[in-house]
């Protein structure tokens, strides 16, 4: 078996970034979350388990924040008519960011409070 590396499709990939970023003002927000996260991570000097809980949750919000926005995008091009499913399809993907932000609040509840308050 021959392994391959397609390094147009890192561009590709590297390219959606910053469209997420460029375009998305939620995906704005996230990034000012993550640094604040990692920030205050590093200085109250984080366990590695805690980093094990907290990189997941942060991932999983960027992961639902960009399939979120590739749905939206690919209903758009679908049609920009009023339809039912296409209504009901952004409202699921939008619900994946929300469900993934709120774990990831409770994450870092559980992560960081006892650590300021305690
Ligand atoms: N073509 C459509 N048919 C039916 N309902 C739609 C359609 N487009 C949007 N909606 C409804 O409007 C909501 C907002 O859709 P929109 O495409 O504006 O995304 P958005 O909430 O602005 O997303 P974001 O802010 O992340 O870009 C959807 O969640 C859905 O309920």
């Amino acid at each position: 078996m021959k392994l391959t590396l397609k390094w147009s499709s890192f561009r590709c990939a590297f390219a959606g970034l910053v469209d997420l970023l460029k375009t998305q003002p939620h995906a704005r927000w996230h990034l000012l979350a993550s640094v604040g996260v990692v920030g205050l991570g590093l200085g109250l000097g984080l366990t590695r388990t805690e980093w094990l809980a907290l990189i997941p949750a942060m991932a999983l919000v960027w992961v639902a924040e960009a399939v979120n926005t590739a749905i939206e995008l690919t209903c758009d091009a679908v049609t920009r008519e009023r339809h039912p499913l296409i209504g009901r399809a952004k409202d699921l993907a939008a619900a994946a960011v929300l469900l993934a932000a709120l774990f990831a609040v409770v994450v870092g509840g559980l992560v960081f409070l006892p650590r300021l308050i305690g």
